[in-house]
């Protein structure tokens, strides 16, 4: 069963109290930030919070990733350099805008590598989308290299430069979120969907979270330790769900030993893409338990 990543838990990197207690919470995964949480006097400070918590901190099994300043700041490459050798899991490259950004990040974290003795090629990366040039290059982006494991949307800087604002329909982010899922869809990688950030606003949130299931993201990036349950309430199949999934299944598996690829299910046709989809509400229920 492929890694779940339904919430991605942005923890500061400047927040020692957050950082030792963030695995507490559940989150699939938890994101150290060193970008747009700290100020520029702090970026020296928290990326030494961020190494020694990679160094001391028991997260346990949690995927642990890092989003970095960009390298047209002075602190990109110094914050590769200390993820790597704290033991970051997954580097996450904001303001993604071409696959060329992504492959200098590579480069660099390759570099790492060899000096902290880690194996080549085993630190992952994401990428998040923050722009429009960003969201029309999202297809060479989600393919720019193989260490990639997802791509995410930002859209508080993208609505920016959009020169619009968020709504509570997020009628102005359909484009974006289409497009970069078709563009992770199409190299076989995740989408994560933005933070919401009204975090007492939990009917918002909540209606958020079911349209970009909807739409097929794997999850989402959350701010605040109560957005997590929302997510992973709204993501585990509902009882009649299971029931079906497994009933196709066994339907299948009765059909495949008669020699028949497509049966019926109580008047409903089941062929590969019902199975498949009937085994990844299988995936999330277990996984969910
Ligand atoms: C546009 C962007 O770039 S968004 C990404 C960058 N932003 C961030 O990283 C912000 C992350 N979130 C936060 O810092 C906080 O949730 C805030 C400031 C939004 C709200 O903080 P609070 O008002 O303290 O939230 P709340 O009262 O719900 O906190 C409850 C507990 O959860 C902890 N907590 C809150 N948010 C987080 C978090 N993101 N990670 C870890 N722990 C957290 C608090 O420390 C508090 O712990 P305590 O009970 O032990 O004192
Ligand atoms: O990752 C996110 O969703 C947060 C972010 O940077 C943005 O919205 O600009
Ligand atoms: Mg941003």
């Amino acid at each position: 069963m492929s890694r779940l990543r339904r919430t991605m838990l942005y923890v500061p990197g400047s927040n020692p109290g957050m950082l030792a207690d963030a695995v507490i919470y559940g989150a699939d995964s938890i994101m150290f930030d060193l970008e747009d949480a700290i100020s520029l006097r702090e970026k020296d400070s928290a990326r030494l919070l961020v190494y020694r918590a990679l160094q001391t901190v028991d997260f346990g099994s949690t995927e642990l990733v890092c989003r970095i300043n960009g390298l047209d700041t002075p602190f990109g490459e110094k914050d590769i350099e200390a993820v790597v050798a704290g033991g970051i899991h997954v580097v996450r490259l904001p303001k993604t805008e071409t696959a060329e950004d992504i492959q200098q990040v590579e480069a660099l974290i390759e570099k790492a590598e060899v000096k902290y003795g880690r194996e080549v090629g085993s630190i992952k990366m994401m990428a998040a989308i923050e722009s429009a040039l960003g969201i029309m290059n999202a297809y060479e982006i989600a393919h720019a290299s193989q260490r990639l494991i997802g791509i995410a949307l930002g859209a508080e800087d993208y609505v920016t430069n959009l020169k619009t604002k968020r709504s509570p329909g997020g009628i102005e982010l359909l484009y974006a979120r289409s497009q970069l899922l078709n563009a992770a869809r199409s190299a076989g990688i995740a989408a994560l969907d933005t933070v919401y950030s009204d975090i007492d606003n939990m009917t918002g949130f909540a209606e958020e979270v079911e349209l970009i299931k909807q739409l097929g993201f794997d999850g989402k990036s959350v701010i605040n330790p109560r957005q997590i349950p929302v997510v992973h309430q709204l993501f585990k199949p509902t009882d009649k769900e299971i029931a079906h999934a497994k009933d196709v299944v066994k339907a299948i598996e009765e059909a495949e030993a008669k020699g028949l690829g497509v049966i019926s299910l109580r008047g409903k046709m089941i062929d590969k893409p019902i199975v498949e989809r009937a085994l990844r509400i299988l995936d999330l229920s277990e996984a969910s338990e």
